[in-house]
């Protein structure tokens, strides 16, 4: 029988588990935190999970306009809402123990490192000793960036990780980072009643996303009342009695009462014994990995974050599947980068599958785009939806669809009709003729297909 070892217990390490067992080899997962990793126990969870709370308040907010009358009083109580964060965060960490326990999998909870191709060396409360295993797989994730003049305190100066421990809505937070991390927390806290500082080192908000939805939503902040502070990149930050004081490098400063760094990650392969053992790590300290997951070393697979092929947690699940399925001799499809959904999670929501319009220029293919806003459906005026737009990308002459942008109210749902297109190379007319329910926003979905159709 197989044995395999694998290295971290996020999305990219207990998703490989689960097929491995289920594929018929012996399996050992190492985490050091807890089962889920930091998907689950520190960023994606309980961002999603404030953000529910922030998108009910907003929706809250706007309904006078749908005719209903709110009392002024309509607020969040940070204290329960990041209680209620932690408790689903445990909770989904515990179902996962559940069902790595019930496929076999043996979980060791310890700290891992890489001492050659075949065995790991694990350190637990019990002490140090090796496992051996015929492969290994790395699935370690990624941490927080700090910079050396922005010392996170835990109280005021705050990662992502550390804000679930706020107790009251913060007076001013300062989001540093216009990045998915800092939009997508800039709106929840502005959604929940804080007045926000966005500090955006580019001159846009979201500067690797779509342009169309990036200028949207910083349109949309600035409505809401945010501001965006563009072309200013961080030097320090600073305690300042109750509150924080932003540097930036041209000297100007921003107070406020707290300030959340949204820098970006660092993988997690430092001190883990892989360079010793032969894995090549790129310039940033990334895992090089192949479309199947193998890194440098036969044997060696790596997944997820730590790999920085694309940080989703849903690219960690695959890469980790993938591996195992090549590993144990199971039919494999390797990653494909460019059918991948993802979202977004501000306020409105922005969605994207397939080919972004820099990957369409850049690949010099003939391609055509429509997009439609959202302001001229039927079922958005009656729900009170002024911002969004569908974006629709198809190959010329009414070809099959290579990619998509859904801005809107849960753009998440509405782009998997996009998705399967995309996946399985459906054309604008196939997508247009599929029914939509009246009235609908997806009906915008199969209106942008119309648009691109050609005699
Ligand atoms: C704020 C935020 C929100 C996000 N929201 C989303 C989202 O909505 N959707 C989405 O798809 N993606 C989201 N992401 C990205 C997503 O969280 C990551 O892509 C995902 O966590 C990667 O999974 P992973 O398995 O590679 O690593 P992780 O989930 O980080 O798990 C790695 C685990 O390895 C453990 N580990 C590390 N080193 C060792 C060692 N030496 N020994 C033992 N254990 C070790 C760590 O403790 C950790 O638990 C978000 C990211 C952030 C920062
Ligand atoms: N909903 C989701 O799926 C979701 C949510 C969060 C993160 N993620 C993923 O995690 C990955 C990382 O995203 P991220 O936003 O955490 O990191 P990022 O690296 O994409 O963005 C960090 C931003 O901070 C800026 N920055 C760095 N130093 C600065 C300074 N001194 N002053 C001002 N700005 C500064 C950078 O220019 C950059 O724009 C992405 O791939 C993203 O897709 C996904």
């Amino acid at each position: 029988m197989t044995h395999v070892a694998i290295v971290g217990g996020g999305p990219g390490g207990y998703e490989a588990a689960l097929v491995a067992a289920r594929l018929g080899a012996k399996v050992t997962l190492v985490e050091r935190d807890g089962v889920g990793g930091s998907t689950v126990l520190t960023d994606c969870v309980p961002s999603k999970t404030l953000i529910a709370t922030s998108d009910l308040l907003t929706e809250v907010e706007s309904s006078a306009e749908l005719g209903v009358e709110v009392p002024s009083t309509v607020r969040a109580d940070l204290a329960a809402v990041n209680h209620r964060v932690m408790r689903l965060a445990a909770a989904q960490s515990e179902d996962i123990a559940t069902r790595l326990d019930a496929s076999g999998v043996t979980v060791l909870d310890g700290r891992a490192r890489l001492v050659d191709a075949t065995s790991v060396e694990v350190t637990t409360e019990e002490g140090t000793r090796v496992v051996d295993a015929d492969a290994v797989l790395l699935a370690t994730g990624a941490h927080p960036r700090v910079s050396p003049d922005a010392q996170p305190d835990g109280e005021r100066i705050l990662t992502w990780e550390q804000v679930y421990a706020l107790r009251e809505i913060p007076r001013h937070m300062i989001v540093v980072g216009s990045g998915v991390t800092g939009a997508e927390f800039a709106s929840a806290y502005n959604g929940l009643g804080a007045e926000v500082t966005l500090v955006s080192s580019r001159d846009r908000v979201l500067p690797g996303e779509d342009e169309d939805a990036a200028a949207l939503i910083e349109e949309v902040f600035t409505e809401r009342g945010m501001t965006v502070m563009g072309t200013s990149r961080m030097a320090a930050v600073e305690r300042s009695g109750d509150g924080v004081v932003v540097t930036l490098t041209d000297g100007r400063t921003v107070e406020g009462s707290h300030c959340l760094l949204a820098l970006g990650s660092i993988p997690n392969t430092q001190d883990m014994g892989l360079e010793e053992a032969g894995v090549v790590l790129d310039d940033g300290g990334f895992v090089r990995v192949d479309r199947v997951s193998r890194t440098s070393v036969p044997g060696v697979y790596a997944a997820g974050d730590c790999t920085g092929v694309l940080m989703l947690a849903s690219v960690a699940a695959q890469q980790g599947r993938i591996a195992m399925s090549h590993l144990l001799g199971d039919a494999v499809l390797p990653l494909d980068l460019q059918k991948i959904s993802s979202n977004i999670f501000t306020s409105p929501e922005i969605a994207t599958v397939g080919l972004s319009q820099r990957q369409i220029d850049e690949a010099e293919i003939h391609v055509e785009s429509t997009m439609l806003p959202l302001a001229a459906n039927a079922r958005a005026k009656m729900q009170g939806v002024h911002h969004g737009f569908v974006k629709l990308s198809a190959r010329a002459g009414g070809g099959g669809v290579v990619g998509g942008v859904v801005v809107g109210p849960r753009a998440s749902e509405l782009v998997h009709a996009l998705s399967l297109a995309v996946s399985t190379g459906l054309t604008v007319d196939q997508v247009a003729e599929a029914f939509t329910v009246y009235p609908s926003l997806s009906g915008s979905v199969a209106e942008a297909a119309r648009r691109l159709h050609r005699l």
